[in-house]
């Protein structure tokens, strides 16, 4: 059975192995879970090639191949035409993929000597979750005539667990990889079906039941989860009705000088669409003229430098911070940041010029997030993060590995940074530095130095426009100031961000998101249970 509503929970590879074994522990012996799968895949199939039409199976060596052996038979059983090309020698076949290979009843044929040009679909079971290095030789050559039929075709291809050459736990393409039309994988979707470049070459995946119980997943603990408000949805600072506005929070937005005001506006705009009770922009005198002139129900402060902040931030209502977006790089900005992280509770939010006034020296900026107490939240793209966190010299390795009880540890986390995977590169930052990492795109990351993570997959491509990522860290501020858990309120801003782009639609520009959040917040609440008068 196949369910629409995907689960959350994202598996590693090996994590999916361990699912596995605990579920054949229990009792289900691994075949049936191969013929389950394999009947899933027959039925999907069955459903993407005309009545009786020609479907191709590609079989790889091992599990993944086997699911496509059970698929090829029960497409036979039901009358399809099915021709099947395996890359190895039948021999090579081991276990249940090697039982499943002595129960299809046609003939098996080389790989390179099948025909695709006949095909209506052809079925991709030649790599899964076991794929262990870049893909060359005879596999390479069988992925390149693949992608070369359904280029040149438009025929579907349908995929078994993951597009082949998509490593499942990073969604990286090993050496080169099928496009998929569609892509049915089993028991819970991996990190890499929703991280990019995997979630193109999956185009949709779909999740099969194949007989494996959710109470494996209080074993294995998965640490990734899908950006869905089922997960966060509960700790969401719904208004009360015996709620004022001082109990939802005090949001801050620090302001550039008077050429780069737009960016706190859009932020200030942006917490406070997101529920904040008040939202004040500290701004420098020069520009307060320019803020007073766009604001209504935000107010302004004025702030030149770092001990203005400090007397700003004496207010210990102002429990939200916002820093960053229009203030510039270089050492005025790196002194109002380490201002900003002198102890308190608040949450701070560091974002743009923030970071990248810490280019190469991480360890710095890591130190005082340490020492600040409150939550700190940081929102890097990809540019920012590798400014921050990329090519950190052996100095500043060497200060780092100084600096912990356990240097073996460090090592790891410090190489994490370096990862071809988004999720790792972003935990790693997360656990190094102590605070929560957001590193954005269209497959944005939110890790904790805990190790949790979230990916999202909901954000529409029109949101790469100027200033969104402004509005994306006031509506962070926005739900910390109501008290929302930090690593929770920065998933949910990020659903927010993109659902009320895709209310929007096409045309967006950074000002309307705030602005689309009312429609948004109005459908979650209902999704809540909420009724509204
Ligand atoms: N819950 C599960 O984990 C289930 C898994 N099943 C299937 O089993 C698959 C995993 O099976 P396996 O662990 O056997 O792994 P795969 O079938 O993905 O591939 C492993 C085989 O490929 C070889 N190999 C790996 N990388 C290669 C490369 N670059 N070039 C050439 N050969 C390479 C390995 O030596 C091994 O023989 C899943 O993707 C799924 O399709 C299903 O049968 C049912 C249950
Ligand atoms: N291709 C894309 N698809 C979906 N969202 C995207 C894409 N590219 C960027 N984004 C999102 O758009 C926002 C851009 O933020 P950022 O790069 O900080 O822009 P700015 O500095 O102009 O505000 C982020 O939330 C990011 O995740
Ligand atoms: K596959």
């Amino acid at each position: 059975m196949t369910s629409h509503r995907l689960p959350p929970e994202l598996l590693s590879n090996s994590e999916m192995a361990e699912a596995d074994r605990l579920t054949i522990a229990s009792g289900v012996p691994g075949y049936a879970l191969m013929e389950n799968a394999g009947a899933a895949v027959a039925l999907e199939a069955s459903w993407l090639a005309p009545r009786h039409g020609r479907i191709v199976v590609l079989c790889g060596p091992g599990n993944n191949g086997g699911d496509g052996f059970v698929a090829a038979r029960l497409l036979k059983a039901r009358d399809f035409s099915v021709t099947l090309g395996l890359l190895v020698s039948i021999d090579a076949l081991r276990g249940d993929a090697a039982a499943a290979a002595r129960a299809w009843n046609g003939e098996i044929t080389a790989i390179e000597a099948l025909d695709l040009d006949a095909a209506d679909l052809v079925i991709d079971a030649l790599f899964g979750a076991g794929l262990a290095r870049d893909l060359d030789g005879p596999a390479r050559a069988a992925v390149d005539r693949l992608n070369a039929f359904s280029r040149e075709r438009k025929k579907p291809v349908l995929a078994v667990d993951v597009p082949s050459g998509i490593d499942g736990t990073s969604g990286q393409v090993r050496g080169v990889a099928v496009w998929a039309s569609k892509t049915i994988t089993f028991f819970r979707r991996k990190p890499g079906h929703l991280l990019l470049p995997g979630r193109l070459h999956c185009n949709e995946t779909i999740v099969a039941d194949i007989g494996i119980t959710s109470a494996v997943l209080d074993v294995v603990r998965p640490a990734t989860q899908a950006n869905e408000p089922e997960v966060w949805g509960g700790l969401y600072p719904v208004p009360r009705i015996d709620g004022h506005k001082y109990a939802r929070g005090h949001a801050l937005v620090l302001s550039g000088d008077l050429a780069h005001t737009g960016a706190a506006r859009l932020a200030a705009r942006g917490a406070l669409r997101a529920g904040a009770g008040l939202v004040t922009i500290a701004t420098p005198r020069e520009a307060l003229g320019a803020h007073a002139a766009a604001l209504t129900a935000i107010m302004t402060a004025v702030c030149d430098g770092p001990e203005e902040l400090a007397a700003i931030l004496e207010d210990g209502r102002k429990n939200a911070l916002v820093l960053g977006p229009g203030l510039g790089v270089g050492a005025a900005t790196r002194a109002l940041t380490l201002s900003a992280l002198a102890p308190a509770s608040r949450a701070k939010i560091l974002d743009a010029d923030a970071l990248s006034s810490f280019k190469g020296d991480a360890f710095s900026l890591a130190q005082a997030i340490r020492g600040s107490g409150g939550p700190v939240v940081l929102t890097p793209h990809d540019g920012e993060f590798a400014r921050l966190f990329g090519d950190l010299s052996a100095d500043d390795e060497r200060r780092w590995l100084k600096s912990d009880a356990d240097p073996e540890t460090l090592q790891k986390r410090l190489n994490g940074l370096r990862s071809v995977s988004k999720l790792e590169r972003a935990r790693a930052a997360a656990a190094l530095a102590g605070a929560i990492v957001l590193l954005k795109g269209p497959d944005t990351v939110v890790a904790h130095p805990d190790g949790r993570a979230m990916i999202d997959d909901t954000s529409p491509p029109w949101l790469a426009t100027a200033g969104s990522g402004d509005v994306l860290a006031g509506m962070i501020a926005g739900l910390c100031a109501q008290s929302m858990p930090p690593f929770e309120a920065a998933s949910a801003a990020v659903w927010l961000h993109g659902a009320g782009a895709r209310h929007f639609g096409p045309g967006l520009v950074a000002e309307d998101i705030p602005e689309s959040l009312p429609a948004v917040l109005r459908a979650l609440f209902q999704s809540f249970g909420l009724t509204f008068p």
